[in-house]
């Protein structure tokens, strides 16, 4: 763990992981790729430092992921961050007894996920953080945060590598990323045209151009 970090580490630690996504996000047959940033040992290490860093003093009990990504990182920043992992699964799967459900809102390929958590992972008044990849309509974040507060829990927020969220949505959700989608590589070599503008005030995006698919150019998933 960093522990207590000074400013001028906290800042070039957060700078370097900025730094490592930018150098290793691709695009692959207009796919967004996030899985290559996880192949590098020290982009892994940076990214997840980042992500816990962002709500080190925020009194964070447990961090909570999303199948399949969001376990990935989500596990790693709750040690990080030295508390448990609150997995929320997709509607495939075994996971055993009393759990809270949800259709999520559509999503960014407009699926209406069905969402599950185990009641017991989250402790009466805790503070859960949600740990994700990416984060765009916001509707799957949306409904882990319902499940959270209808088992006790409190919202601490999200913290993502790239947010594509509305500055409504980031600021709803608590949204706190290393860069947003603004800031990613062009895709293919093209325009970066129907990416959201930079949002200055919560370090999101503004409304303003059509979304980008960034999942499903020829209908696919990431
Ligand atoms: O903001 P939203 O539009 O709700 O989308 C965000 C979610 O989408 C991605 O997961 P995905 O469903 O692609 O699952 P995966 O991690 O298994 O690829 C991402 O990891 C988030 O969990």
């Amino acid at each position: 763990m960093l522990g207590l970090l000074s400013f001028p580490k906290l800042a070039i630690m957060m700078s370097q992981a900025r730094t490592l996504v930018l150098e290793y996000f691709r695009w692959i047959d207009g796919h967004a790729d996030v899985w290559q940033i996880f192949r590098d040992s020290a982009a892994l290490a940076a990214v997840v430092r980042s992500l816990a860093e962002s709500f080190r003093d925020e009194g964070i009990t447990s961090v909570c992921g999303i199948e399949s990504r969001g376990f990935l990182l989500g596990a790693a920043v709750a040690v990080e961050l030295g508390v448990g992992f609150v997995p929320v699964r997709k509607r495939e799967g075994i996971f055993p007894g009393a759990k809270v459900t949800r259709r999520s809102d559509p999503d960014y390929p407009g699926l209406r996920q069905e969402l599950r958590l185990q009641q017991a992972t989250v402790s009466s008044g805790g503070r859960v953080l949600l740990v994700d990849d990416w984060i765009e309509t916001g509707s799957q974040a949306a409904a882990v945060r319902s499940m959270v507060e209808e088992c006790g829990g409190h919202w601490a927020g999200c913290a993502v590598i790239v947010d594509q969220t509305t500055p409504a949505r980031c600021a709803g959700l608590g949204v706190r990323s290393i860069v947003t989608a603004a800031e990613l590589p062009a895709w293919n070599g093209q325009s970066r045209r129907g990416y959201p503008k930079a949002c200055q005030g919560c370090d999101s995006q503004a409304p303003g151009e059509p979304t980008a698919k960034r999942g499903r150019v020829l209908g696919g998933a990431t």
